[in-house]
């Protein structure tokens, strides 16, 4: 049996739990379950990262929730800003499917595309700015590959943001990203979780 939040298909008993949440100052309803990540609450690094995101600083075009988990970050965009379209992707299965079922009971599915991709490998659109909190128990290989291949997936102009806490490795996160975009910047720091933002100037 495995319970592990970072799998394709979790084996770990039903629990269904539904609660209210306010985030970016909208009221919304989560379905959550055993077997995805932080599933009683918001993880406060999610919060940290959703609330420092500046979508005036991004091009047009649509925004990336990787990792998207039962859906916070990406669902807390959407409802706040109207005008852009999502997609949402995670590894696992139990994830997704409270995704869809969270995007529709708070009125945004019509903006929303979730579907399954381990890291990239079935991300095939460019965006305007990629949001990640990366699944650090999933390890380096997987947290690194997440950053350092963002680049291939944004328009130029576009942004990748991340949240990692210092002592887990925000530091080297941070030396990560700027050697792969020339540039990186903590734009928020909260109880030791870091806003990691990276711009994508184009490949010269
Ligand atoms: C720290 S959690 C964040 C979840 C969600 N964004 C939130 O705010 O609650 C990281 C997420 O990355 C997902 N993940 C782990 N390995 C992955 C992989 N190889 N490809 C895509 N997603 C993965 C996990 O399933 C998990 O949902």
């Amino acid at each position: 049996m495995n319970d592990f939040y970072y799998t394709p298909n979790p084996d770990v008993v039903h629990k269904i739990q539904q609660w209210d949440f306010e985030l970016l100052g909208n009221k919304i309803a989560f379905t959550t379950d055993n077997g995805v990540f932080s599933k009683k609450r918001v993880d406060y690094g999610s919060i940290v990262l959703m609330n420092a995101f500046n979508i005036s600083k991004i091009p047009s075009g649509k925004i990336l929730d990787l990792g998207c988990g039962y859906g916070p970050v990406g669902i807390a965009l959407a409802k706040k800003y109207t005008d852009r379209e999502f997609d949402l992707v995670d590894v696992n299965n139990r994830a997704l499917s409270l995704a869809q079922t969270n995007a529709k009971n708070n009125g945004v599915d019509n903006r929303l595309t979730i579907y399954n991709s381990n890291i990239y490998e079935n991300v095939q659109s460019k965006y305007a700015a990629i949001v990640v909190n990366p699944p650090i128990r999933a390890g380096k290989m997987v947290v690194n590959t997440m950053l350092s291949k963002a680049k291939n997936h944004l328009v130029p102009s576009g942004t990748l943001t991340a949240v990692l806490q210092k002592k887990q490795g925000a530091p080297s996160a941070k030396k990560l990203m700027k050697s792969t975009f020339g540039n990186c910047e903590i734009i928020k720091k909260d109880k030791g979780y870091y806003i990691l933002e990276s711009i994508y100037n184009g490949d010269k």
